[in-house]
């Protein structure tokens, strides 16, 4: 089946079973197999891994998947395409099918996801990795992955189809229009690489915008020296909330009712900062520091 994603294949395969790809789904196949075998081997698998695909679609990425890895949680919320793909899976019994929509609401995954993905860790023993392998659905790609990150225990490995826009985000460097919360976030945990960026006319039917695939790998030790994420990615997005403000400013709304103004300043001090710098200049391992800083004001 998998050999046959061709946008002619795949139209004839909608029309028979009289469905059309669902634009508020991002169903939009990827119909150039080199690429689907590019995700696959970028994700470097080995049968001691599990992974998660978020959007099974027609399968044709996680046969690919079932070849390399141990175990696989595939996710699929439409309910014809559940159907349409269960039968081409049958024969894999280490392929878990779910259908539901792989996010709860904006801030949280599904249970049943995270859930299956650790019976099938422990399950492999303890050289088991965790990997999302993926061509997300765009419009659930930024929750998805930063939600993994804040997640136990977070992926090993990410291999993910996404937005061009969005993969300029997660690599961007200090100072240029893209760097923002995402960044931060996804870069003081793991290093990211766009792996290739691709036109619209590999995907049946075609996006309006260019996609890329990126490869995050998670940095555990970058990972253990924030001492707490949650507060930590809270920090950082309310940090880049106001884009145009200084830091002074973007730091005293933030900690409004926890911080006063003079504590504000005294902890910027600290940190080193006299609070006319704007968030988007300071670096990574900056932003890590003066959330230390904040954190340690505030307990
Ligand atoms: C870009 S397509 C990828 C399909 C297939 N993996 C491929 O590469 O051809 C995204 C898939 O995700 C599914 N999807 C969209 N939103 C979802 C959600 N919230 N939870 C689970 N699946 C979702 C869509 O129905 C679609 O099948």
């Amino acid at each position: 089946m998998a050999e046959r994603q061709t946008a002619t294949y795949l139209n004839e395969r909608f029309i028979a079973a009289g469905l059309r790809p669902l634009t508020r789904f991002g169903q939009n196949f990827l119909i150039d197999l080199n690429l689907l075998d590019l995700i696959a081997r970028s994700a470097e698998m080995q049968k001691t891994d599990v992974v998660l695909e978020v959007g099974t679609g027609m399968g044709s990425l996680t046969t690919r998947l079932a070849e390399a890895a141990g175990a696989i949680v595939t996710v699929e919320i439409d309910d014809n395409l559940a159907e349409l793909s269960q039968a081409e899976l049958e024969q894999y019994p280490h392929v878990l099918q779910l259908h539901c929509d792989a996010l709860k609401n904006k801030h949280t995954l599904a249970p049943e996801l995270m859930d299956n993905v650790r019976k099938a860790l422990q399950s492999l023993g303890e050289s088991a990795r965790f990997m999302l392998v993926a061509n997300l659905p765009y419009n659930i790609a930024t929750p998805l992955i930063s939600n993994l990150l804040a997640g136990d225990p977070p992926p090993d490995r990410m291999v993910v189809t996404i937005q061009k826009e969005m993969a300029d985000r997660l690599v961007a460097a200090p100072g240029s229009k893209d760097y923002g919360a995402l960044s931060v976030w996804v870069q003081s945990q793991c290093a990211v690489e766009i792996v290739r960026v691709m036109p619209p006319q590999v995907f049946w039917p075609r996006p309006k915008i260019d996609s890329a695939i990126v490869r995050i790998d998670l940095q555990p030790e970058r990972r253990a020296a924030i001492a707490d994420l949650k507060f930590f990615h809270e920090t950082v997005r309310a940090l880049f909330f106001h884009r145009r403000k200084l830091l002074r400013s973007v730091t005293c709304s933030a900690f409004k009712g926890r911080l006063s103004k003079p504590e504000v300043d005294q902890t910027l001090q600290a940190a080193g900062y006299s609070g006319t710098e704007r968030t988007e200049q300071l670096t990574v391992d900056q932003i890590i520091e003066l959330c230390e800083h904040l954190r340690q004001a505030v307990s």
